[in-house]
């Protein structure tokens, strides 16, 4: 394996299948979304635990890796804490929650969730890579990799030596303004990774009178954000308590609604990454 970070492309060549780390034969994972944002508690674990549901609803084998090493969330918000992942000799078994969804987290492998994970960056990276190689996803049709928040270390790692198939922007309304999604994006794209659109949270909220949506940013800034980023709109959540209660119950439990949105989402990323 080449070495991405002493090289001087620095991973943006049209040689990346060099540097990939192979994964172990047991392994066989067919495409890999990862969802990042420009910046943390946007909701990019929620946006990842939602898309990953809805897909294994949908009939697909589907696993999840946590790559927010430091702030790892996909374990709560999936209501398995109290699981843990097992070592053994050939290699590391995720937990599988009730509706079948693997998932791989360091929450997993630790004793207590509060417990912080004081690493290095190289050495979070390690740890990452190790969640590729080593953990036995088996079969699957989706990986999803919630990535850390931003465009530091980590996100480059998990950029230059996972084979990603495309990325889902997790954006709030005033980020869009600022040049916080602006500099994800052009950092994917630098790495030659698909950035397949963004899905807006905490877009509006819901009047509990009338049902009438209540934007609160000022839209027509956004667009000519997008329009610079060259990038479409996947989806809009408002902001509900419902979706904070995701961990609490199964998709359908978030009303038609939102279940309906999420449904949208999922389908036009499959399409994107169909293209
Ligand atoms: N649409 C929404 N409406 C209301 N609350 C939301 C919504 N989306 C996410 N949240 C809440 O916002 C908080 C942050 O969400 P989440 O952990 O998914 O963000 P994140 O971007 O992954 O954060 P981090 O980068 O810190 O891991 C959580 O408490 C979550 O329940």
């Amino acid at each position: 394996m080449s070495n991405c970070q002493t090289c001087p492309s620095n991973g943006n060549c049209n040689d990346k299948e060099n540097c990939m780390i192979e994964n172990n034969p047991m392994n066989n994972v067919k495409k890999i979304i990862g969802v990042m944002s420009g910046k943390g508690g946007v909701g990019k674990s929620t946006v990842s635990v939602l898309l990953a549901k809805k897909l294994k609803e949908m009939g697909y084998k589907v696993g999840i890796l946590d790559a927010d090493i430091t702030g790892p969330s996909i374990p709560r918000l999936l209501n398995i804490s109290e699981k843990r992942a097992e070592a053994t000799e050939i290699g590391i078994i995720p937990v599988t929650t009730e509706e079948g969804i693997k998932v791989m987290s360091l929450n997993l492998l630790i004793d207590a969730e509060t417990q912080p994970v004081i690493w290095r960056g190289p050495v979070i990276a390690g740890a990452v890579k190790q969640f590729w190689t080593d953990v036995l996803w088996e079969e699957l049709d989706y990986l999803i990799i919630d990535m850390p928040p931003g465009t530091g270390d980590v996100a480059l790692t998990v950029m230059q030596s996972i084979p990603i198939s495309g990325v889902v922007m997790v954006s709030v309304p005033q980020d869009l303004v600022s040049m916080i999604v602006a500099k994800a994006i052009i950092m994917a794209r630098k790495m030659n990774i698909n950035v397949l659109g963004v899905v807006q949270n905490m877009s509006y909220i819901i009047c509990p009178g009338c049902n009438e949506k209540i934007k609160l940013f000022d839209e027509e800034e956004q667009d000519i954000t997008l329009d610079n980023l060259d990038i479409n709109i996947l989806g809009e959540f408002p902001m509900c308590k419902e979706i904070v209660d995701i961990s609490k119950g199964k998709i359908e439990n978030l009303g038609s609604d939102l279940d309906g949105i999420v449904t949208s989402i999922t389908e036009r990323i499959l399409k994107e990454l169909d293209k």
